[in-house]
């Protein structure tokens, strides 16, 4: 298949979506300049007959998400123009799909040498929308499950107060599902096809990077919630995933994006006062640390032999690790570290299958998470101080000051830092900054 090619197309094209509501499937459809449609299809099983105090909300829901999965297509070409067919956008919208674009697609930018600033301009074609009304939603939560630490300990705080809850993951990933099931909470699997072409695209040679998934989730779990009725949907995006990756020309770029406090704070606000205004978009975590949460996860042993967090279990289209963990990655590398603190010895060892921290060939990859001589990967992980502190407590402990990577921090790294700044404790108090709703509080004191 011959495809135009889309680094020479003049615009990118938001051509139409639609929804069947017999089998729920959304259909999200793009172009560039008059080349063939893209097609992304999103299956939403069982959907219920939409009661029509939601069909406004819906419909706002579903622009929304056709609107910022767009995101995946659109960087393949980065043409100068964007156009919105069928439906007219209003200064609101347009303000935060073209800060989503510019932020979300910053790493992707920084590695093809792309300036996108200034360039990204959503087109304002209708006035600002009427305030959005309450639709009636019903009091309970979708928790969206990544198949990681981070929404398991979401889960067991849920359900410590009481939360009505239910587990939902967008895509076909075993593992997943497997965690989900663990859960014991009520199910839901959305699935999500890409537009075939586009991996055609990205073998011709077109653009390609990391784009903001959690945004294109979050999307797809605002029509959920409308359409199955929840009235809370919460991530678990802790509050270190609102640090840069690195600065570059005058420009903080952060992997994680679509991930921080900004973009929740953004599309919540967005959420309430464009599509429904009973809807509550947060993120449970928010007030901790990655170490807080691996803290609390060191305790959640039921899920210990089923979670992963090393994304490359989590392809569309590439290899995946045999046995969950690749032990190659930053996130391999970041998770053994982080939960190392707050795991006997033996029981990471058996989580990972083996001592990343013995294994001499990945020293580089532990040198970037301490910010030492690289700057911190392109990928989740804490912050440079909470893995620096991480390394500091090891190199404390007899189980671990033997070890290869741990050894040469303290004979080589931890001359140079200043040892008051490694403290655990400081790193494990919870932050102010949240959005929880007043209801789901509680979990604040519940995760202590
Ligand atoms: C799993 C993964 O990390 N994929 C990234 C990887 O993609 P790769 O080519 O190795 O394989 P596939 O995942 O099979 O994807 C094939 C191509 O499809 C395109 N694509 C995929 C999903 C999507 O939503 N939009 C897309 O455009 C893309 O062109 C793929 O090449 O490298 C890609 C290029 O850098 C990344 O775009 C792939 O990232 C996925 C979108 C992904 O799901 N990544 C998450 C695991 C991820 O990075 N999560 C972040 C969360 C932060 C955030 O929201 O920004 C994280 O955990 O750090
Ligand atoms: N396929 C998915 N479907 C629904 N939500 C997802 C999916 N993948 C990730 N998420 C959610 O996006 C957020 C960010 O994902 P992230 O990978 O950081 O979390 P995690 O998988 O729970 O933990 P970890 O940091 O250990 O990978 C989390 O709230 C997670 O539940």
């Amino acid at each position: 298949m011959l495809l135009n090619d889309p680094c020479q197309a003049a615009t990118f094209r938001f051509v139409g979506c639609s929804f069947d509501a017999s089998s729920g499937e959304a259909q999200l459809r793009y172009a560039f300049d008059d080349g063939a449609e893209l097609i992304e299809r999103i299956v939403f099983p069982e959907a219920p007959t939409l009661d029509p105090a939601r069909r406004a909300a819906f419909d706002a829901a579903l622009k929304l998400l056709h609107l910022i999965a767009g995101v995946s297509y659109f960087k393949a070409g980065v043409p100068a123009q964007i156009r919105v067919e069928k439906y007219a956008i209003d200064r609101d919208t347009a303000d935060l799909l073209d800060e989503l674009y510019l932020q979300g697609l910053g790493e992707f930018a920084y590695q093809n040498k792309l300036d996108l600033r200034g360039k990204i301009r959503f087109p304002v074609g209708a006035e600002n929308a009427t305030a959005a009304v309450s639709c009636g939603l019903p009091r309970r939560s979708l928790v969206p499950i990544g198949g990681g630490k981070d929404s398991l300990v979401s889960v067991e705080l849920l359900k410590k107060i009481g939360e009505p809850a239910t587990a939902v993951w967008v895509g076909n990933s075993a593992l997943i599902a497997a965690c989900a099931q663990a859960t014991g909470l009520p199910m839901l699997n959305i699935q999500r096809q890409i537009a075939p072409e586009l991996f055609e695209l990205n073998r011709q040679g077109a653009w390609n990077g990391h784009i903001p998934v959690t945004a294109i989730n979050s999307a797809i779990l605002v029509v959920a919630a409308i359409l199955y009725g929840f009235d809370a949907i919460a991530f678990s995006n802790e509050h270190s995933a609102s640090s840069a990756t690195l600065e570059y020309d005058g420009q903080a770029i952060n992997h994680q994006w679509s991930k921080s406090f900004t973009f929740e704070r953004r599309l919540h606000t967005y959420l309430q006062s464009h599509v429904a205004a009973d809807l509550d978009y947060f993120s449970l975590l928010r007030p901790l640390s990655e170490l807080a949460v691996t803290k609390r996860f060191a305790h959640l042993t039921q899920y210990h032999a089923l979670f992963s967090s090393c994304n490359r279990n989590f392809r569309i289209l590439g290899t995946r690790p045999a046995d969950r963990w690749c032990g190659q990655c930053p996130k391999c590398h970041f998770v053994f570290l982080a939960l190392a603190p707050f795991c006997t010895k033996p029981q990471l060892v058996q989580i990972f299958g083996r001592n990343l921290l013995d294994d001499e060939s990945q020293t580089a990859g532990f040198d970037a998470l301490l910010e030492y001589r690289h700057h911190k990967p392109f990928e989740c992980v804490g912050e440079g101080r909470e893995s620096r502190a991480a390394m500091y407590t090891l190199s404390q402990r007899a189980e671990w000051r033997e070890d290869a990577i741990v050894q040469r921090f303290t004979h080589e790294i931890l001359p140079q830092l200043d040892v008051t700044a490694l403290a655990l404790a400081p790193l494990l108090q919870p932050a102010a900054e949240h959005l929880l709703p007043a209801r789901l509080t509680a979990v604040l004191d519940a995760s202590g």
